[in-house]
C-alpha cells in the first residue's frame, strides 16, 4: 500500500502533534460543558479517534454518515444521510469532526441540519482545509492543517475505500488512478 503513494503531504508525527495541540486548545473552550462530538464516518474515524482522546473533558460521541460524492473522486453536488445521529441536537453543543473540507458541501449541508434541529453552539473541526476546492462559502472553526488542490488520501481519506488506515496524509502515484 505504501508504493503506491507518490509524496507524503502531513506526516504521521505531524498528525500527532497537531492533535494534541488542537485538544489541548478544545479542552479550554469546552471547560464546564458537556459537548456533542459529531463524527462524520467514514473518513474522520482516525482523526476523531485521536483529536477527542487528546480533550481532558466530559463529552459524548456520536457518529453521522452522510454522502456528497459518487463512486470516485468528482462531487455530484448531491448530499444524503446514509446514517442519522441517535442523539437529539437540541440544546447541545456540538463539535462536527471532519477528515476534510473540500467543495464544503457536506458541512455546509450538516450546519443547515443541525441548526434546524436547534443546537445551542456548532463548531467545526477538520483536519484539513483544501480552500480551493470551496463551491460554498463556509469555513471551519479549527483547521490542522491546508492541503493544495490535490486528491489527498491516508488517515481515513479513501480512494476507492483503501487507504483510509494509511498513517498519513498523502497523494497517489498517477498509475493508480488509471490502473484500473
Ligand atoms: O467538502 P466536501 O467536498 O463535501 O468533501 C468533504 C467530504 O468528502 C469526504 O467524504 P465522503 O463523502 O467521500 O465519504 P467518506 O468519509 O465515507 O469517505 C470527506 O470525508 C468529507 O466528509
Ligand atoms: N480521499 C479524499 N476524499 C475527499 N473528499 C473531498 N476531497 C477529498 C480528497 O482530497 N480526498
Amino acid at each position: 500500500m505504501n508504493n503506491d503513494i507518490e509524496k507524503v503531504l502531513i506526516s504521521e508525527e505531524e498528525i500527532k502533534q497537531k492533535c494534541q495541540e488542537l485538544g489541548a486548545r478544545l479542552t479550554k473552550e469546552y471547560e464546564g460543558k458537556f459537548p456533542l462530538a459529531v463524527g462524520v464516518l467514514k473518513g474522520a474515524m482516525p482523526f476523531m479517534s485521536d483529536i477527542l482522546r487528546a480533550m481532558d473533558t466530559h463529552l459524548e460521541m456520536d457518529f453521522m454518515d452522510v454522502s456528497s460524492y459518487g463512486g470516485e473522486t468528482r462531487s455530484s453536488g448531491e448530499v444524503k444521510i446514509v446514517k442519522d445521529l441517535d442523539t437529539k441536537v437540541e440544546g447541545r453543543d456540538l463539535l462536527i469532526i471532519e477528515d476534510i473540507i473540500d467543495s464544503g458541501l457536506t458541512l455546509s449541508y450538516l450546519v443547515d441540519l443541525f441548526k434546524y434541529r436547534k443546537a445551542n453552539s456548532i463548531k467545526i473541526v477538520t483536519l484539513l482545509d483544501k480552500p480551493e476546492g470551496r463551491k460554498v462559502d463556509i469555513k471551519a472553526d479549527v483547521v490542522g492543517f491546508h492541503v493544495p488542490n490535490e486528491f489527498v488520501v491516508g488517515y481515513g481519506l479513501d480512494y476507492k475505500e483503501k487507504y483510509r488506515n494509511l498513517p498519513y496524509v498523502g497523494v497517489l502515484k498517477p498509475k493508480i488512478y488509471g490502473g484500473e
